[in-house]
This record gives C-alpha cells, structure tokens and sequence, in this order.
C-alpha cells in the first residue's frame, strides 16, 4: 500500500508478490469473477506488472502481509533477492535510474522512476514470472497486458511469453494461446520502437489516441476528412499489430506534452465521436475506456471510489444502465455500447462510399453498416447520401436502442428510411449533442 499520496491509482504497479490478493478483493473472488465472465463469453485480461517490483525508497508490509525490504532489494513472497534484480554495474548510471531514454541499455536495465528493475535474463526471475502468469491462466484468465514493455528486451520477454501453457481446453477449446498485448509507449523520437514488439503480441499505438484527439479537437488544421486515409500511413503500426485506444489509465490524466491532445470522458460529446469513429473505422484491435471520476481533476493521483479502508468500491449500476458511485463507465454510454455492436457486425468488411468535406464524413462498412459525423463547428450536415444498405427503415444506433423484436421492434431513438438505390437523407446539426448516425443492418426495423 502507498500511503503518501493516499492509495493512488498507481499503487497497482508496484507489486509485493504475486499473489492475487489487494483492494479490490481476494483470489477467490478473482478467481470467481473470471469464472462468471467466461461462463457469458466475456473474456478476461490481466494487467501484468512484470517489469519491476517497487520504488526504492523503504520497509513495508505490502497487503496480504506480504513483507517486503528495499534496501535488501527482497521481497520474500515470491521470492525474490538482490541476485534478481539489474545491478547498478549492469544499468550503468550513477542514480541506478533511467536517466537518457536514448539510451536502449538504461531503459531496459535501469529502474523506471526509481522502481527495482527485474532481470528478466536470470531463469530464477523468468520461473517465477511464468508462474504467476500459468496461475492466471488456470484461473481462465485470457491473455495479458504486459505493463512497462518498452523497460524489457523483447527476447527475454518473448521467451516468457512462449514458455506459458495453453489457455485451458474446457473454456477456450484445445492449443490456444494467451491473448497478449504489449505497452510500449513509443510517439517517435526514442530509439526504442513499438516495431521491436509486434513478434510477441499485438502493441500499443499511442499515436492513434493523439491522432484523433487532434483531428476532432481541430487543432493544427487537422480535418475530419483527412481521416479517409487513417492508419498505417499517419505513421502508426500495421493494423493487425496495433491495439489501438482514445484514451488510457495513464495519458487521461496526463497534461503538458502530448497529454492535451488526448480526448477523455471528462469532454462526453467530443469524446464519443471519437469512440464511434474508432469503432467504425476498420484499423487496429480497439479497446475502449472505462474510467472513474476524480476530484479534485488537477490530482492525478487519486485511486479508484474506496471505502475508509482503501478498498475499491463495488459499481453501482443504474436502472438506465449507467454507473453510479463516481464509476464514468463509458463502455456503458449508449452511443459507445451500441458502437461496439456496429464493430463486431461489420467486421470483416471494407470502408466505402466514402464522403469527407473539412469536418463531416460518412462513409459505410461493405453492405452491413454506416455512418455520418458532424464535426462541422457550425454549418449542419445535411443531403443524401449512399449507404451502402438495402432498401428499409432503420435505428440510428447513436440517438437509440432498438428494442422488441420482428414486427413490434421499435427504435427508441430517430429511425432513417433508405430507398430503393441505398440512399438516405441525413440532417445533422452541428449543435446537436452527439452529431453523428449509425446505422447498420441488425437495426433494420
Ligand atoms: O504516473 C505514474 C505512473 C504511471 C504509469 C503507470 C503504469 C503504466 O502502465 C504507465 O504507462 C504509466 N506514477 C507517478 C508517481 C510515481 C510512482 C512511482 C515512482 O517511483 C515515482 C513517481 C509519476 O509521477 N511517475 C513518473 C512519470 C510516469 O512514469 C512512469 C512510467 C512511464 C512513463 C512514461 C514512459 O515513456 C514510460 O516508458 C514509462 O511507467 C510506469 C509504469 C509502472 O508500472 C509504474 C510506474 O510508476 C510508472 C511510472 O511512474
Ligand atoms: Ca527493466
């Protein structure tokens, strides 16, 4: 536990153990939670902190009375001892600490802000890495995020990822493998590259939430058009590489930089536009956000809703689906819920009939989906336009749901005729509160 600040959020990347155990409860309800998720096809992946373990600076009893002594460089619940840890010989500098990220060897052998680096090289290390994932696995676990991957070379942690046993049969079927993910926060300018980790899993594209923050912020004269081409061109990984996202746990609470750029849930109307677009859009494996409110904003520490103890609150979940309990839950909002269903229909298909003019698009996925945004700061998006669709009425699944089924299904929200040659009219204005249609062939009344 970190005291000072009051438990943040990053407390979580600073392991004691592995052990299964922390504020958001115990093995056991890990354990049955993922039993729950699989049982109603919802797949679980675990944020592996694999790199290091934690910050320099003392004595503690981490949860679970896992002790732990820095100044030892031990942390007996693994265990693990000074001999596994990069010595300073081997890191280099005179902190101990990464102090040029120029420099490929510091980055990899040197402790990140301070935190006790791993030696992923030493089989003692990779034995006990191997278990702790093997232990997720047998729980049912899917696949893992490798936190901090940029701080490990790519070999060590790609004979780790190898060396793990197949996902168990009676959930996944026979010979499948962890689904896994790679942080690697590369926007250009570091000799290290998102490119040195595509041979273990897909990768993290940072890029791509920058990207689309500044196209839809409209800044640097970027234009909604200029999306026609998003992908590998704008300087991003091949598509089936990247894992792709607006925003994450780390950049939404970044500010200065890059971090600006960044589109959150705390802007709802831009940043559902954003979501809708990153659904619609064929590049990458996307994840969508799923955040907490903080207070106060400027505090980028503070962790999730907890009781006077530390520990993480239960979410609330509202009659009209939303989160209560400061939970944002923006995989719960509408426009993004109903957008995950549009991706998982089309996928598979082509963008067509594309149509762009400065900040309004439309374009389709093959004869399945459509849609249009208004990103226009003042003029209303409006004429016809070929969706791609066969001839009927249809839910825009931005502005609604579509509920009942056959003939007494209706749409809670505007419903658009397309005719006969595929062509519907479109009337969005620029003030509306989400200025975009979506609509696709499960919708079809
Ligand atoms: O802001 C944070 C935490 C950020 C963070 C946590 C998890 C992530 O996956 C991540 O990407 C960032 N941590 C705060 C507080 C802090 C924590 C520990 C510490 O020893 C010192 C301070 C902070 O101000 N951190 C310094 C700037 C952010 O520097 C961190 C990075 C990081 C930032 C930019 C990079 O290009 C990069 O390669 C790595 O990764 C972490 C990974 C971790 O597993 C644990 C960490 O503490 C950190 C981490 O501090
Ligand atoms: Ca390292």
């Amino acid at each position: 536990m970190v005291w000072s600040p009051h438990r943040p959020w990053w407390e979580r990347y600073q392991p004691v153990s592995y052990k299964l155990i922390s504020r958001s409860g115990s093995e056991q309800e890990f354990a049955d939670m993922v039993e729950r998720c699989n049982k109603v096809g919802v797949r679980i992946f675990v944020d592996a902190v694999i790199n290091h373990m934690t910050g320099d600076s003392g004595i503690g009893v981490g949860i679970a009375d896992s002790t732990f002594n820095t100044y030892e460089q031990s942390y007996p619940a693994v265990p693990y001892s000074i001999h596994d840890f990069n010595s300073k010989e081997k890191c280099g500098t005179q902190s101990g600490n990464i102090e040029n990220y120029n420099n490929v060897n510091e980055v990899r052998n040197c402790r990140l802000v301070s935190l006790l680096d791993l030696d992923q090289s030493k089989s003692w290390v990779k034995d006990r890495i191997r278990d702790y994932l093997n232990h997720l696995i047998r729980l049912g676990v899917a696949g893992f995020r490798v936190d901090a991957s940029k701080h490990m070379w790519p070999d060590e942690l790609k004979a780790i990822v190898e060396s793990l046993n197949d996902l168990p049969e009676t959930h996944f079927g026979a010979g499948q493998r962890a689904f896994v993910f790679t942080e690697v926060i590369d926007m250009g300018g570091e000799p290290i590259t998102k490119y040195e980790y595509t041979g273990i899993g897909r990768v993290t594209e940072f890029l791509y939430g920058m990207k689309l923050g500044e196209v839809f912020r409209r800044w640097n004269n970027q234009k909604l058009e200029y999306l026609q081409f998003f992908g590998e061109s704008w300087g991003m990984l091949p598509s089936g590489y990247a894992w792709t996202f607006v925003d994450n746990h780390d950049n939404q609470r970044k500010h200065g930089g890059g971090g600006d750029m960044v589109l959150t849930f705390w802007e709802p109307r831009v940043y559902k536009m954003a979501n809708a677009f990153m659904l619609a859009w064929p590049y990458g494996y996307t994840k969508v956000m799923s955040s907490y409110y903080w207070y106060p904003r400027e505090d980028t520490d503070v962790g999730p809703p907890a009781d006077s103890y530390g520990n993480t609150n239960t979410v609330p979940i509202n009659d009209d689906g939303s989160c209560g309990g400061n939970w944002a839950c923006e995989h719960r909002w509408r426009q993004i819920r109903n957008m995950v269903a549009f991706r998982n229909l089309v996928h598979g298909t082509a963008v067509e009939n594309w149509w762009g003019r400065g900040d309004q698009i439309a374009f389709s996925r093959g004869r399945k989906g459509f849609l249009a945004i208004n990103n226009d700061y003042s003029q209303t998006m409006s004429g016809e336009f070929y969706t791609g669709l066969p001839e009927g009425f249809y839910c825009d699944c931005i502005s609604g749901d579509m509920l009942g089924s056959g003939d007494n299904a209706y749409c809670t929200g505007q419903t658009l005729s397309v005719n006969s040659m595929g062509r519907t009219h479109i009337n969005i204005r620029s003030d509306s509160e989400n200025p975009m249609i979506a609509i696709h062939v499960d919708y079809k009344l």
